[in-house]
């Protein structure tokens, strides 16, 4: 079994809002792994930060991706930083991973848009990003078997541009 699609990408750049709108056009469930999450711990992403630190957050976010990318047919997105946790990176190995590219700037304009606490983001938005980017963006894209890149244009494109990559090549990788 393997999931439709898996959306990985930095925090923001809206493989939340983008994965419930493919699974929506492909007629498949949604899941999240932050909701996953949320819904295992019975506490929010916050607060597992404050309380647990990092760490320990990423250890229950591996175990939650793992299981989604072996049980779950449908549309999955990840949070921005499972890409960090080595068994993640191999799990998503067969799985056809979309990368959502979205720079720097319109991602610190998202997240000061929104409601959602990003702890790592905490500070100084823009020097955060640009950490987070350096760390983790070889990573993005080794994963991805598409990249889809979006800017402050219609979601909708976005979405039609993945359809359009699923449906032109969506056999796994070996
Ligand atoms: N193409 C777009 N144009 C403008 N805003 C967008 C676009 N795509 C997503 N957004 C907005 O950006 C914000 C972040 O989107 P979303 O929550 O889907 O990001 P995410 O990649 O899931 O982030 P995280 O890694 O934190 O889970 C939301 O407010 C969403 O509405
Ligand atoms: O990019 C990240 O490291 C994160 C992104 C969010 O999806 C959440 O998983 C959490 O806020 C951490
Ligand atoms: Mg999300």
């Amino acid at each position: 079994m393997s999931a439709k699609a898996v959306f990985i990408g930095m925090p923001g750049a809206g493989k939340s809002k983008v994965g419930r709108l493919v699974a929506e056009a492909l007629g498949c469930d949604f899941q999240d792994s932050d909701d996953l999450i949320v819904q295992a711990e019975g506490r929010s992403i916050a607060s597992i930060f404050s309380d647990d630190g990092e760490t320990r957050f990423r250890e229950i976010e591996a175990e939650v991706v793992a299981r989604a990318l072996l049980d779950f047919d449908g549309v999955l997105s990840l949070g921005g930083g499972a890409i960090l946790a080595e068994s993640t990176r191999k799990a998503l190995r067969g799985h056809p991973v979309v990368l959502i590219d979205v720079d720097d700037a319109e991602l610190v304009r998202r997240a000061k848009q929104s409601s959602v606490v990003r702890p790592l983001l905490a500070g100084d938005p823009a020097a955060r990003m640009a950490a987070l980017r350096s760390e983790r963006d070889a990573w993005y894209r080794e994963a991805a078997l598409h990249t889809v890149t979006s800017d402050d244009g219609p979601v909708q494109r976005v979405v039609a541009e993945v359809l359009r990559l699923l449906g032109a090549g969506s056999e796994p990788r070996p």
